[in-house]
């Protein structure tokens, strides 16, 4: 006999568990089921973890920086901190107590196991039944996407999970994928001392992003000691039990003690009962509306989606959702002043639209740029200032649509071109304000004057 309860959340990810503790704390019966870890990916695999590695990585970076603005330092970089750190303080040695505890405080039922759907409101878990009558909110997340390489299903590479559990940093690691994962882990490895090849199959690194910041990122890798490779296929991969060999399309092969394979993420929807609802079992992502409606009684939030693999999509997601699900009138889900950050040395920041997807839109668009170093705060900073910011401008409107902002804090520098682009605040309007004298969000004022002179 199926247990009955309001909603059922399947997948107890930031997204999941996020949805499930703000309904229960609403007074809502709901049943969280996860598979594995509550909290998902992004503190025990991913997020915090990584920008714990980044974090070490970067610390030693600036202490190599010293010599000729500061003295000398003597640095003997050490991976083991960082992996107690991500032991101890992130993930509890991998141990979610806390966070089932927390939601089980609030109200909320926990099931461990793996659940599908079994027709609409219908969810089953491992033979056990539960009926939701309010509805289903998926919430399963992604998991990492392994290219059709010759050779490379059978060898022991490594995913972002096993990357983030190392104790130890590698010797040699070879990097294929140079999209967010890719460039961060290889930055903040090279860091500690491990020799890295990055391998690309685009024409430059976060191909994604505006082509200036793939170039520039590449060159601050390459100057740090980072092999990297763009525009390569991998043709062939083998491991001989202590090292991987990849060859690539020209012929060339690398070798490296380790593999990370980070070439793109894939929702988690096989094998869901997605048909018992009249769904597509085989579709890529979860089609949902803009109040996270999936179908009658069914909602999706993160990854799962397919509208951008971020924790803080997944949890604005969430809140939207939370509210349909109560009935609660509000805004549905706006994409259009995303913001992105990657969070290499230089941090690249971008939000909205690049030139190039904004001329495919068929704006008329103008852009403006300004270079970090040659701006007073990037020139006082000196060595580790690389950096632009970018804007986009829809020329009709008067508004920006999307911009760039790489730099030292290149994430932070962004907030303001953010709500600039959310808020579709006019380039005038920006123009004539005050920019504080020496930051680096001022060279946001040189790339408007650049804008209204292009
Ligand atoms: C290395 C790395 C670094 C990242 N860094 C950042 C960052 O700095 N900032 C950022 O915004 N994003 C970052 N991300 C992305 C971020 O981790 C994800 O966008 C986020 O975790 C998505 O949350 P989610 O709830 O949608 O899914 P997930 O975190 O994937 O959670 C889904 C959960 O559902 C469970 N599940 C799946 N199927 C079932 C089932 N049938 N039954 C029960 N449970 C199930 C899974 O076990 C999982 O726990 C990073 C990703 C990676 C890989
Ligand atoms: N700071 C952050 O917010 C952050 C950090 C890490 C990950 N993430 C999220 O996780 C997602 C997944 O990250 P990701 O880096 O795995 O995916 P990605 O899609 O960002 O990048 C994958 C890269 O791999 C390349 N690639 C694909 N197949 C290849 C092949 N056979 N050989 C060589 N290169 C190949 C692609 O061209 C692309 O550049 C990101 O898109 C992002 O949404 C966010």
């Amino acid at each position: 006999m199926a247990q009955e309860t309001d909603v059922v959340v399947i997948g107890m990810g930031v997204g999941g568990e996020h949805v499930a503790e703000r309904l229960a704390e609403e007074g809502l019966d709901v049943v969280g089921v996860e598979a594995e870890l509550v909290g998902g990916e992004c503190p025990y695999w991913a997020c915090i973890p990584s920008k714990m590695m980044i974090r070490g990585g970067n610390l030693l970076a600036e202490a190599r920086r010293i010599p000729g603005l500061a003295g000398q330092a003597q640095i003997t970089a050490d991976f083991a901190p960082v992996a107690s750190r991500i032991r101890d303080e992130a993930t509890d040695d991998w141990n979610d107590q806390v966070a089932v505890d927390r939601f089980t405080g609030k109200g909320g039922h926990f099931v461990r196991g793996h659940a599908r759907l079994a027709g609409a409101g219908r969810v089953e878990i491992d033979g056990r039944q539960f009926t939701g009558r309010r509805g289903v909110v998926l919430a399963t997340g992604s998991r990492p996407q392994i290219p059709p390489v010759p050779g490379l299903d059978p060898v022991p590479y490594w995913t972002n999970r096993d990357a983030t559990a190392a104790k130890e940093n590698p010797h040699s690691l070879m990097v294929l994928g140079g999209g967010a994962v890719g460039v961060e882990l290889a930055q903040a490895f090279a860091r500690f001392g491990t020799a890295v090849t990055l391998v690309e199959a685009a024409e430059r690194l976060l191909p994604a992003e505006e082509p200036e910041t793939g170039g520039l990122l590449a060159e601050v890798l390459a100057a740090e000691g980072i092999t990297v490779r763009t525009g390569a296929q991998a043709t062939h991969a083998r491991h001989d039990g202590d090292t991987f060999t990849l060859t690539l399309d020209g012929g060339e092969k690398l070798t490296a003690q380790r593999l990370l394979v980070a070439t793109g993420r894939r929702a988690n929807l096989a094998g869901l009962g997605l048909e018992t609802v009249g769904l597509d079992p085989d579709a890529r992502a979860l089609d949902v509306d803009e109040q996270l409606r999936a179908g009658p009684g069914l909602w999706g939030v993160g990854d799962v989606t397919g509208r951008g693999a971020f924790t803080h999509i997944a949890m604005y997601q969430a809140e939207i959702a939370v509210r349909a699900v109560l009935g609660t009138p509000g805004p549905g889900a706006d994409y259009r002043a995303l913001p992105r950050v990657t969070f290499t040395d230089p941090e690249v920041g971008s939000v909205g639209l690049s030139e190039a997807q904004a001329r495919e839109r068929g704006l008329r668009v103008r852009t403006g740029t300004a270079q970090v170093p040659s701006s007073a705060r990037g020139w006082i900073h000196k060595v580790g200032n690389e950096g632009l910011i970018k804007l986009v401008e829809d020329a009709d409107r008067g508004v920006l649509v999307g911009a760039t902002s790489v730099g030292p804090m290149g994430g932070e520098v962004l907030y303001g071109l953010v709500v600039a682009v959310h808020a579709e605040v006019p380039v005038d309007r920006l123009r004539h304000m005050m920019y504080a004298y020496p930051t680096f969000h001022r060279a946001v004022e040189e790339a408007l004057t650049a804008l209204r002179s292009s």
